[in-house]
């Protein structure tokens, strides 16, 4: 039953931690973590890794030149290993069939022909990307179609389930780990294989396995599942905002139905995130290509709900602001689609960031984890904008969030960073213009406390007594 070495193909957000923890929990295998990226392998060889995520600075400390190497050199990683962890992208395809909805496949493909090319003793193969449902025959008829003479693979299905700015606790106690074979003598043989590295700190009534088939479509399911809480309790928020209920109210007493229970039920600006839209489209285009167009229809609302919430708050803030923000100065806290990561993928800011920015405003951004340049790129991006030198302009970055309100006419949240609670928000008033303005989209803050110091504020899912609003007014009154 023995694995000697793992390769995995795919230095990123998932690559890098999962095989950085198994490298922790099992001192007896050697992990190579390979990627074609030299500059992200040379952070990952760095005091300064690539990707933010707590806990992961100390176990990359503890075991990097022991079991545990970063490295391009790609084909000494497959041609030494039992088993290849494929860990690539799988993004959106942009173009082409299925374009804004398939998974585009081409570093999937690609991993699966460098390891044709270069395998030359047997390896189980394991999928951890996530993609659609029947990916695995795609790789394997690479596989057996390049073979080289007496050279074998399994295909494994082993979807990946941890969240980013959680990852390693969720690796490290992870709720099931869930592996998909071949129904065959040798599938199982890998599948137990692939079981005996898990069972090295996961409790074995929590290793699931299923065919390969089920196994993708349960990570592409999960991840729907998670998205559609969020966007039934986001359209609720709509609901409480004009009746006078309060959403954290509502949560808490649906949360309590055990049938139910309490996770995953925050209203927020929307998600975000590299892959729950992502996966969900993917799931969207299964179900066309499958025929099945009312199923498609029912996971699509899940996107489209999501994009409604991204639209009301930020129609809430230009609208509270007298409809004009031309060359208003606004604080933006938090770029990251979360808090604990400096990950900004399909981060819901953007959409928050680009439309004040078509409106004319000026931005003062802080983020704690966010690089000055990625949050640049994400607003200059061609897809954002045609006129990139212009929003560029309006655009401040700032390494305080002091220093970015100081000024401002409205203060916009985005993110949930702890650090946004802890601000001193009676010295940020009276550096503020007036009427000062926050807009938590995050349900973080003391609202009723802020109002007191005489902050105009409105959030998500509760009305507040002193909003300020046209909309609340029913007036079209100018500051
Ligand atoms: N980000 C997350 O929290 C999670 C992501 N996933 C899934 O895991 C997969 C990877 O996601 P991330 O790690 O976020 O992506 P990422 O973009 O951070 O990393 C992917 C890496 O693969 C490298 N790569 C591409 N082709 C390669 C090849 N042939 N050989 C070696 N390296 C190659 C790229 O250079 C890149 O560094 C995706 O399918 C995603 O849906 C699953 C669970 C969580
Ligand atoms: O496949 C993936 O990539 C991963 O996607 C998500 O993880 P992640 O996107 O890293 O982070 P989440 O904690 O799920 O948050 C996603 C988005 O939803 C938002 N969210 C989350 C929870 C909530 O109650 N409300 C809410 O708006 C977050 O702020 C964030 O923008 C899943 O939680 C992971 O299980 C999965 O492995």
């Amino acid at each position: 039953m023995v694995i000697e070495k793992i390769c995995c193909l795919g230095a990123g957000y998932v690559g890098g931690p999962t095989c950085s923890v198994i490298a922790l929990k099992c001192p007896d295998i050697r992990v190579t973590v390979c990627d074609m990226s030299v500059e992200r392998i040379n952070q990952w060889n760095s005091e300064k890794l690539p990707i933010y995520e707590p806990g992961l600075d100390e176990v990359v400390q503890k075991c990097r030149g022991k079991n545990l190497f970063f490295s391009t050199d790609i084909a000494k990683g497959i041609r030494e290993a039992d088993l290849i962890f494929i860990s690539v992208n799988t993004p959106t395809k942009l173009y082409g069939n299925g374009k804004g909805r398939a998974a585009d496949l081409k570093y999937i493909e690609g991993a699966a022909r460098m390891i044709a090319e270069l395998a030359t003793s047997n390896k189980i193969v394991v999928e951890k990307s996530t993609v659609p449902v029947k990916a695995a025959e795609i790789i394997m008829k690479i596989l057996r179609a390049n073979t080289k003479p007496g050279v074998e693979y399994q295909i494994l299905s082993n979807p990946e389930f941890l969240a980013e700015g959680s990852a390693i606790v969720d690796l490290l106690e992870a709720d099931r780990v869930l592996i998909g074979g071949e129904d065959t003598a040798e599938g199982h043989e890998a599948v137990k294989k692939l079981c005996w590295v898990y069972e090295h700190w996961i409790d074995t009534k929590n290793i699931l396995t299923t065919n390969t088939w089920s196994s993708e479509l349960s990570k592409l399911a999960a991840n729907a599942f998670l998205a559609q809480r969020i966007s039934s309790i986001n359209s609720l928020s709509a609901v409480c905002e004009a009746t006078g209920a309060d959403v954290s109210e509502v949560a808490r007493a649906v949360g309590k139905d055990s049938r139910i229970g309490p996770k995953f039920l925050e209203a927020s600006i929307g998600f975000g995130g590299s892959c729950f839209q992502k996966d969900i489209l993917n799931l969207i285009y299964l179900c066309e290509c499958l025929n099945l167009p009312e199923v498609a229809a029912y996971w699509q609302q899940v996107i489209d709900l999501n994009d409604y919430q991204k639209t009301r708050f930020t129609r809430k803030v230009i609208e509270s602001l007298f409809n004009t923000i031309t060359d208003k100065k606004i604080a933006i806290l938090g770029f990251s689609f979360k808090k604990n990561t400096g990950d900004t993928r399909e981060s819901p800011a953007i959409h928050v960031a680009k439309t004040l920015l078509e409106e004319g405003a000026k931005l003062h951004i802080y983020d704690p984890k966010v690089e000055h340049d990625q949050i640049f790129f994400e607003l200059t991006h061609p897809s954002i904008t045609s006129e990139p030198e212009l929003f560029r302009k309006n655009i401040q970055i700032h390494n305080t969030a002091y220093s970015a309100i100081a000024g401002t006419h409205a203060i916009v949240l985005c993110t949930e960073w702890d650090e946004f609670k802890e601000l001193d928000y009676k010295k940020i008033y009276d550096v503020m213009m007036k009427p000062a303005y926050i807009f938590d989209g995050r349900k973080i803050l003391d609202h009723d406390s802020l109002v007191n110091m005489g902050f105009h504020v409105q959030t998500i899912g509760k009305r507040l007594s002193r909003t300020n609003s046209l909309r609340a007014q029913g007036s079209q009154a100018q500051p």
